[in-house]
């Protein structure tokens, strides 16, 4: 596929401070339109610059184009076969279907999940309520208690914790969790840039960093699991690590693959989610117009004598509307996380090669302006037909695409959803004096 030039050797390497900020992959879109290549070293890296070129890969392709490459960042973390980084192949069929199952039975997308988030909704009013009455005029960060109240969901579903705000547990589970996946992406791009062997001594003190960080929340899951084992009752699963126990108990239960499966999930429930929630409120109070659109329509569908329902959910198209405004313009995951084919293959017109990392341009997609007219303004308005009814865009695809999209997706939508309509029922958000 076409791209830019590079130097010999380390190709593109020079410019990879730019693909920080996005616009080193907006401009991949504008130059050589819905494919590119560039070469970062020994990294030939392809972006896929529209939603239907993903599809096409990803969905259309799928047996071709849902395996991971190599990369020497995920593999410093040492983990066991987790669901991430597996090969598209039987066995992670069969791991990621019997995640989904799991997940399923222990709250996700069930009716049990509604109540919990709700639940965890009221407490943190709560929370922002007072904290704003002591902050005044200063404001109050929302960051910290959108990241306590999901892990407190996230933890209920994995070994059925709930943590009250200033619980010890939940304060060394949330530091371990901070940034465990976060590297400096320019670092991240030389390493898996470099040759092998060269970005091992380079990167070594790094690389040993990264290998520890997972130490101790690998002690506190195994931790739970010995607990677990103690008190559960076969055949009655409480929560995700009960309901592993059952399925795979025996002399070939590996422990290690559990407790790395439990970590997979904390960077996205932990991080990505609550931001997308940050997002949505922060857009929705820098625009007041907006703010009074959304609790109108709160007020019509839902008043204020009754909880927001996942029923409800249908007829609030004005607040997806916002949702999915909110996931184009804040780009939650940017980039998705790479693919790549084991042998050479064909896609629009083009060779892939094989163990070329290929990459979603959800960035260039999302601002791309022939789509989204004005792309940097937040305007829900966009993602409604003339009768006011949400529109889902085929373009905004944050969870990916494909047989390796999300797991998460279904417990994203409830929360981020039930959330977002409860805090705006109750709560007005502006932002502080002079900010
Ligand atoms: C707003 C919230 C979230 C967003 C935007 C998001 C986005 C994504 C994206 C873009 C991918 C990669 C798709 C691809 O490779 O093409 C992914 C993968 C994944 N996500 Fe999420 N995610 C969210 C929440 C969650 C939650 C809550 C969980 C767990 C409870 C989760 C667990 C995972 C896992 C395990 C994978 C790897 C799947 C695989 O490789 O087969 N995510 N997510």
């Amino acid at each position: 596929p076409p791209g830019p030039y590079g130097l010999p050797v380390i190709g593109y390497l020079l410019s990879a401070a730019g693909f920080s900020d996005g616009s080193e992959q907006q401009k991949f879109k504008q130059k050589y339109g819905d494919i590119a290549s560039v070469q970062l070293g020994s990294d030939l890296q392809i972006w896929l610059n529209s939603a239907d070129l993903i599809k096409e890969a990803f969905v259309n392709n799928a047996s071709e184009f849902s395996h991971r490459p190599y990369s020497l960042f995920r593999q410093s973390f040492k983990f066991q076969d987790d669901i991430i980084s597996i090969p598209f192949d039987d066995e992670w069929k069969k791991s990621k279907k019997f995640l989904a199952t799991i997940l399923k039975n222990c709250g996700f997308g069930s009716g049990s999940l509604d109540v919990k988030v709700l639940s965890e909704t009221d407490a943190l009013i709560f929370r922002l309520e007072k904290q704003q009455k002591v902050a005044g005029d200063e404001g109050i960060s929302l960051d910290e208690p959108l990241r306590w109240i999901a892990a407190n969901l996230i933890c209920q579903i994995i070994h059925s914790n709930h943590y009250e705000e200033d619980d010890p547990e939940l304060k060394q589970l949330l530091a371990m969790s901070k940034g465990l996946f976060t590297f400096d992406l320019t670092k991240t791009m030389l390493m898996e840039a470099l040759p092998y062997w060269l970005a091992r001594r380079i990167f070594r003190s790094d690389i040993n960093e990264i290998s520890n960080r997972p130490l101790g929340l690998r002690n506190f899951l195994r931790k739970k699991i010995t607990e677990h084992e103690a008190t559960r009752t076969p055949g009655e699963p409480r929560d995700f690590i009960d309901a592993y126990l059952d399925e795979k108990a025996g002399p070939n239960l590996n422990y290690t693959k559990l407790i790395d499966n439990c970590i997979m999930f904390l960077p996205d429930s932990l991080d990505t989610l609550p931001l997308a929630i940050e997002w949505l409120v922060l857009y929705v109070a820098r625009f007041p117009h907006i703010q009074t659109i959304l609790h109108k329509e709160l007020d019509d569908i839902v008043g204020r004598a009754r909880e927001p329902q996942l029923k409800d959910k249908a007829k609030l198209n004005y607040l997806e509307a916002c949702m999915l405004e909110t996931y184009r313009l804040a780009n939650i995951f940017p980039g998705l996380i790479p693919h790549t084919v084991r042998r050479n293959v064909w896609l629009a017109g083009y060779t892939i090669p094989r163990g070329a990392s290929i990459h979603g341009n959800t960035i260039a997609i999302n601002l791309d302006p022939n789509v989204f007219p004005n792309p940097l303004e937040f305007r829900p308005e966009r993602h409604l037909d003339a009768n006011g009814n949400f529109k889902p865009s085929e373009h905004v695809i944050p969870f990916g695409v494909g047989p390796r999209s999300c797991p998460g997706q279904p417990l994203s939508n409830v929360e981020i959803f039930l959330v977002a309509s409860k805090l705006f029922q109750k709560l007005q958000f502006n932002f502080p004096l002079n900010q």
